[in-house]
C-alpha cells in the first residue's frame, strides 16, 4: 500500500516536472533574475551532491563552479530562424548596431556593468544569442528595454525563438537534409522540432521529406501544433504515440522495410530533468537518484524502438536534460548490446566547435534503496535492473557520448550521444531492457489522449499583405511582406467572411495502440491498381507510391458518413480529389490541374467531405508516408498548411469555390498564372492604410462594376498590416462578411495573416491608425467602411489600371511590383 502511494506519488511528481520545467520555451517569469519562491538557500540538496560527486562526471576541482553556475539564473538565448527572411538583417543588427550601442555613451552613462548580447560560438552562423540582463536592469535601461522589446516581437512573429541553449544541440548533431524523413520521438512542446523543420527547409521551398513529431502526451501534441505553427510548414505531420511502439508504416501488401523507416530520429527522452536546475530551481527539493532509475526502463524502450525505425545508414541523436548516468551511459550502452553491431556510437567531437563538453563515462554506480552500488547483485534492492549498470568487459566506445555541464558554457546541462544504423537489427534483438520486472512503470507517460486540434495554420514565408482575423496571432510577419491575397467582388457578387475558428476535436481517452510485432507485420491485402502519383515524391523515402492510392484512407473511408477517422476524437486525413472544384480552381487560378497544388490537398473534415471549408497542403514527403499509411495506423493530430478556405456568396455565384488563406500564399502562389495584381507601392500602401482604394470612373471592372454606383473600390484591411510594417510583428486583418451594396467592385482582404512586414530597423512613416478591428473609421462597421468609398484614395496609376480588367470577381494576390521592395527598406525577393 505504501510503496503504491509512493510509485503514484513518484509519477505525480515526474509528470508534473515534464509539463513545467522542459517546455524550452520562454517563460515570462524566467526574466527575473531571482528564480521566484526559492531562495538561495533552498538550492541545495545533499543527495545530489553525494550521487554526483561519486559518479565523477566532474572534473576534478571544478566542484564548485559546477554547483555556483548550477544556483546561477539561465542566461536568455534565442535562436534565429535560419530559413526566414529577414535572418541575415537582424543577425547583423545585433552583430553591429547593439553592440555598438552597450560599448556607446548610453551604456557607459548607466554606470552598469553590461554584458553585450553574444552569439553562441558553437551555433553556426551566429544564428544563436544569448544576452543576461536581469528584470531590474531591463526597466532601468531604455536602451536594454527597445532590445528586450524588439526581441519579445520577433518571437511573437517567429523570426526568433527563445530557446535554451543545450537543447539546441541535438538537431544540429542530427545532419538534417531537406529529403530526410525525420521522427522526433518525444518532441512536445516542440522547440526541438522547429530547428528540425528550418533544417529541412533550409535553401529549398519545397522540401522532398517530411518530420514526423510525436509525443505521448496529447495535450502536449497540442501544445507542440500550437508552438510549431509558426514555421507555416507543409512538411509537419504530428503524432500522438507512446514511442516505444511508434509503428512503422506500410500500405497494403508491402512488408514494412526499409522505405518505411526514417532517415534521422531524435529520440529527445523524459528525464529526470536536473540539467534544468538553473531554469527550474525547484528541482533542487524534489530531486533523489530514484527519479533517474524510474525512468531508465522507457529510456531504453524508447531508445531501442527509434533504432529499429531508422533506415540503414541512418543517424540517431539520443539525448536527455540530465547529468545522470543511469539515464545516459547506461540507456546508449544497452542499445548498443541489444543492437547487436548494428548501431555504432559515431565520434562527433569535432563538429560544433566551441562548443565545451566532457567525454562519456565508462563506469558509473547506481543507487539502490541502500545504497550505490558498482555492479548489479541480487542484493541490489528497489527498482534496479541490470541494464542500469555499467558492464565489466563492455567495450563500447561510451567517451563519444557527450556531456555539457553548465559552468563550461554558461548553460544548462545536458547529455547527447549520436549513433548511425550500421545494419539492420537482427531479428532477435530485444526491444526491451534486461529483466524488467522490477522497473518502475514510465512515470511520463500520459494515459488520455485529449484530440489536437485539425491542422496547422499558420504564414511561413512570402509575402503577404491581407489576413484572417481568426488566426491572427503568432505569424510570421517578419518574413512576410509584400504580397497579400484579397477578393475582387463584382456586382451581387459578395465573398464570404474567413470561415470559422477551427474546433478542437472532442476528447476522449486513448485509443489503442498498434503492438510493435503488429506495426512490423506486413499486411495480406493486394495493392491497389488505381493510383494518382505524389509529384515530385522524395526519392529516398518514397516506395513504389506510384503502384499506390492517394484517396480515401482504411479508417476513413469505414468511418461516419465515409469520413470518420479511425483514431476516435480525432478527424481523419482525407485527400481531397474532388476533380471537379479543382479544375475551377486551376481554371480561376491559372495553373494546370496536374500541378502539385492540386495533387497535394487534404481536408480534416469528416462532417463535410465533399465541400470541406478548408483544405490544407501536404508536401510531397507527407503525402508520400500518408499513402503508406493506408491504413492509419498513424494516429496523426496534425499536419497540413490551410492554404484553402471555401468561399460562398449571398446569391451562391462564385467564380472559384476556394479563396486563398494568407498562409497559403507562399504555397500557392508559384503556380499562379492568374489573379495577381501589382499595384503601385503607394497605391500598395493606400490599400493597407485606407483599407479600400476608389477605381476611376471610366475603369471599371468587367463584372465589378455595378450598375448604378460610381466608384468600384479595392480595400484591404490597413491597420494590422501596417502595423506589421510599422513594427515587424504580425498583422491580422478583417475581411468584413461582404461588400455593401455601394462596395461592389470592391477589392478587400481576403484573409488575416501576417502581412507586409519590414525588417525591425525600417521604419515607415504611415499614418496612424486606431487598433483593433481594423477598420479605418472606427465608428463604421467593416462592410459600412468598405462602402464608404468617396472618402478613400483612388486607384489611378496606368499600370495597375491596366491589369485590373484581367483581374476576376474573387480572391486574388496583391504583390509588390519588382524592385519596390527595395524603396521599403528591404532586399530584393523573387516573387513570381
Ligand atoms: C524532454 S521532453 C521533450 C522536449 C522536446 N524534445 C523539445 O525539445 O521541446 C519529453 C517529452 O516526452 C514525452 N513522453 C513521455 N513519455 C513518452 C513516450 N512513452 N513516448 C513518447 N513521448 C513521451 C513527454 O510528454 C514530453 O513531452
Amino acid at each position: 500500500m505504501g510503496r503504491n502511494n509512493k510509485q503514484r506519488g513518484g509519477q505525480r511528481l515526474l509528470k508534473r516536472d515534464f509539463k513545467n520545467h522542459r517546455e524550452d520555451k520562454w517563460d515570462e517569469k524566467h526574466d527575473q533574475r531571482k528564480p521566484q519562491g526559492h531562495d538561495l538557500a533552498d538550492q541545495t540538496n545533499a543527495a545530489f551532491e553525494e550521487y554526483y560527486k561519486a559518479q565523477q562526471i566532474v572534473p576534478p576541482g571544478e566542484w564548485a563552479a559546477f554547483m555556483t553556475a548550477l544556483r546561477a539564473p539561465l542566461p536568455t538565448t534565442f535562436r534565429i530562424n535560419g530559413s526566414g527572411r529577414f535572418a541575415g538583417d537582424f543577425r547583423d543588427r545585433l552583430d553591429k548596431d547593439f553592440w555598438t550601442e552597450f560599448h556607446g555613451p548610453d551604456a557607459s552613462a548607466s554606470g552598469e556593468q553590461l554584458e553585450a548580447p553574444r552569439p553562441l560560438q558553437w551555433y553556426p552562423g551566429k544564428l544563436a544569442w544569448q544576452f543576461n540582463f536581469s528584470r531590474a536592469q531591463l526597466r532601468k535601461l531604455p536602451m536594454l528595454e527597445t532590445f528586450h522589446e524588439l526581441v519579445k516581437r520577433e518571437s511573437a512573429v517567429g523570426s526568433i525563438t527563445r530557446q535554451e541553449a543545450v537543447s539546441m544541440i541535438p538537431p544540429l548533431f542530427l545532419d538534417v537534409q531537406p529529403h530526410h524523413r525525420v521522427l522526433d520521438t518525444c518532441a512536445a512542446p516542440g522547440s526541438k522540432t522547429a530547428q528540425v523543420l528550418e533544417m529541412l527547409h533550409h535553401g529549398v521551398q519545397h522540401p522532398a521529406g517530411c518530420v514526423v513529431a510525436n509525443d505521448a502526451d496529447a495535450q502536449r501534441c497540442n501544445l507542440l501544433t500550437h508552438q510549431v505553427k509558426r514555421m507555416c510548414s507543409p512538411a509537419l505531420v504530428v503524432t500522438n504515440h507512446d514511442a516505444s511502439m511508434f509503428p512503422l508504416v506500410a500500405p497494403r501488401g508491402i512488408r514494412k522495410g526499409e522505405e518505411s523507416k526514417y532517415d534521422r530520429v531524435l529520440c529527445d527522452v523524459p528525464c529526470s530533468g536536473d540539467g534544468t536546475l538553473r531554469k527550474s530551481p525547484d528541482i533542487w527539493r524534489r530531486w533523489t537518484p530514484h527519479n533517474g532509475n524510474g525512468l531508465h526502463y522507457l529510456q531504453t524502450r524508447i531508445a531501442l524502438r527509434a533504432c529499429h525505425v531508422l533506415k540503414v545508414g541512418g543517424r540517431l541523436v539520443y539525448s536527455t536534460c540530465t547529468f545522470n548516468p543511469v539515464e545516459d551511459e547506461a540507456v546508449v550502452a544497452h542499445i548498443l548490446r541489444q543492437t547487436h553491431g548494428a548501431m555504432e556510437l559515431l565520434d562527433v567531437s569535432e563538429e560544433l566547435e566551441g562548443l565545451k563538453r566532457l567525454p562519456g563515462i565508462r563506469k558509473w554506480l547506481v543507487r539502490d534503496r541502500a545504497m550505490l552500488r558498482p555492479a548489479y547483485t541480487q542484493e541490489a534492492s528497489g527498482k534496479v535492473v541490470p541494464s542500469m549498470y555499467s558492464v565489466e568487459g563492455d567495450t563500447f566506445p561510451l567517451e563519444r557520448c557527450m556531456r555539457v555541464l553548465p559552468h563550461h558554457n554558461d548553460s544548462g546541462g545536458f547529455f547527447i550521444a549520436v549513433l548511425r544504423k550500421l545494419k539492420n537489427i537482427p531479428e532477435s534483438a530485444s526491444t526491451t531492457a534486461a529483466p524488467a520486472a522490477t522497473a518502475e512503470a514510465p512515470a511520463s507517460l500520459a494515459s488520455n489522449v485529449t484530440a489536437a486540434p485539425n491542422s496547422l495554420s499558420e504564414q511561413d514565408k512570402g509575402a503577404v499583405v491581407a489576413a484572417s482575423q481568426q488566426a491572427a496571432g503568432a505569424a510570421k510577419a517578419s518574413q512576410v511582406a509584400a504580397v497579400g491575397t484579397a477578393a475582387v467582388a463584382g456586382p451581387g457578387t459578395t465573398v464570404a467572411a474567413s470561415a470559422p475558428a477551427e474546433q478542437p476535436a472532442p476528447s476522449t481517452t486513448a485509443a489503442a495502440e498498434a503492438s510493435t510485432a503488429q506495426a512490423e507485420a506486413p499486411s495480406t491485402a493486394p495493392a491497389p491498381a488505381n493510383s494518382i502519383e505524389a509529384e515530385a515524391g522524395p526519392s529516398s523515402t518514397t516506395p513504389a507510391s506510384g503502384a499506390l492510392t492517394w484517396g480515401p484512407r482504411g479508417g476513413g473511408a469505414r468511418g461516419r458518413d465515409g469520413g470518420g477517422g479511425k483514431w476516435r476524437g480525432i478527424d481523419p486525413v482525407i485527400p481531397y480529389t474532388d476533380t471537379e472544384a479543382l479544375s475551377s480552381m486551376s481554371a480561376f487560378y491559372g495553373w494546370s490541374p496536374q500541378m502539385s497544388i492540386n495533387q497535394q490537398l487534404i481536408t480534416r473534415s469528416s462532417a463535410d467531405v465533399t465541400r470541406p471549408k478548408r483544405l490544407y497542403y501536404v508536401s510531397a514527403g507527407v503525402k508520400a508516408l500518408l499513402i503508406e499509411d493506408e491504413h492509419e495506423q498513424l494516429k496523426v493530430t496534425a499536419t497540413g498548411l490551410k492554404v484553402f478556405e471555401r468561399q460562398e456568396t449571398k446569391d451562391g455565384r462564385t467564380l472559384c469555390p476556394y479563396r486563398i488563406s494568407q498562409e497559403g500564399v507562399p504555397v500557392v502562389m508559384p503556380f499562379m498564372t492568374k489573379q495577381v495584381l501589382q499595384p503601385s507601392l503607394e497605391e500598395f500602401l493606400d490599400l493597407l492604410t485606407h483599407r479600400c482604394l476608389s477605381l476611376p470612373p471610366h475603369v471599371q471592372h468587367r463584372e465589378a462594376t455595378p450598375s448604378s454606383q460610381a466608384n468600384g473600390h479595392a480595400s484591404a484591411d490597413a491597420e494590422s498590416a501596417l502595423n506589421g510594417a510599422i513594427n515587424g510583428s504580425s498583422t491580422a486583418m478583417d475581411t468584413g462578411d461582404s461588400p455593401t451594396p455601394a462596395a461592389s467592385g470592391t477589392v478587400r482582404a481576403a484573409s488575416e495573416e501576417p502581412g507586409l512586414t519590414l525588417p525591425p530597423q525600417k521604419k515607415l512613416k504611415l499614418p496612424q491608425i486606431h487598433k483593433k478591428g481594423g477598420t479605418a473609421d472606427p465608428n463604421l462597421s467593416d462592410a459600412e467602411d468598405g462602402g464608404t468609398a468617396a472618402s478613400k484614395p483612388t486607384m489611378h496609376d496606368p499600370e495597375t489600371l491596366r491589369q485590373l480588367p484581367n483581374i476576376q470577381p474573387g480572391c486574388c494576390v496583391l504583390t509588390l511590383r519588382p524592385g519596390e521592395e527595395q524603396r521599403l527598406g528591404m532586399e530584393p525577393r523573387n516573387i513570381q
